[in-house]
């Protein structure tokens, strides 16, 4: 199984269905864009997406797979039928939500074992705190990346002050494992921040594969001038 290599940019390439470019098709073009730039592994969601990238490439993919409960606030591959689906269809690594938050399967310490003695496949922990990470690695997680800081409860604050550069070099001190940072790492120079700070690896995701969410920025910068009689504003 390959692993993420030392220093590398790991593109996610994720569409969810109410985005335009959703589905195996513009994925797997969008892993290709990025393998052609330079990325040395991807994340992926959903049998199709995972399935596809693996066709075309070698590189590690890190395979999730989101299932949206409104009972559960897990939603990052729960349970051990979701990531055998994921290794089966390609993932060399399984990413899943590593929180001890409610899930609608198997504690987050058995899941993690089965993805390793049974499927064989490295364990990717998405987390959103040390706490959590140190216990991630414990369990026998092969990365623990800082994907979900800003995305629960506990953290909701940090969503709007970019990327958790504190976690990212709070884990490296702490725990054994690779660290990788992840979430909202939208510009190259913060992408060199997370490598200042120890990450192992980076993931970028929206600055790179969501042109919707990226239009949107350049939106709001010509915001004061739209509009008609607004030619001089602001
Ligand atoms: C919280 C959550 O569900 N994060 C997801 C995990 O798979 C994705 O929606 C993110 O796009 C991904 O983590 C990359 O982050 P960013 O798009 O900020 O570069």
């Amino acid at each position: 199984m390959p692993r993420i290599p030392k220093g590398a940019l790991i593109v996610s390439c994720q569409a969810r269905a109410d985005n335009p470019l959703h589905g195996p098709i513009f994925m797997s073009a969008m892993a290709r864009a990025a393998a052609a730039g330079g990325a040395k592994g991807f994340r992926a969601n959903g049998v199709e997406d995972v399935a596809a990238i693996r066709a075309l490439t070698t590189c590690p993919i890190v395979g999730i797979d989101k299932v949206f409960d409104d009972e559960y606030p897990v939603y990052i591959t729960p349970a051990f039928a979701h990531a055998a689906r994921i290794a089966q269809a390609g993932a060399d690594i399984v990413g899943l939500d590593a929180t001890p938050r409610r899930r609608n399967g198997e504690p987050v310490g058995t899941l993690i074992g089965r993805i390793r003695s049974e499927l064989g496949r490295e364990v990717f922990a998405d987390v959103s705190t040390l706490e959590e990470g140190q216990a991630a690695a414990a369990y026998g997680a092969t990365y623990v990346a800082t994907t979900l800081s800003g995305y629960t409860e506990e953290t909701a604050a940090l969503k709007e002050k970019g990327p958790d550069l504190d976690l990212v070099e709070a884990l490296v001190r702490a725990v054994p494992v690779p660290v990788v940072a992840e979430g909202r790492f939208d510009t190259p120079e913060l992408v060199a921040a997370a490598f200042a700070r120890g990450a192992h690896a980076v993931v970028v995701g929206t600055a790179i594969t969501n042109p919707r969410e990226i239009t949107k920025t350049f939106v709001r910068a010509a915001a004061p001038w739209a509009g008609e009689g607004n030619a001089g504003a602001p």
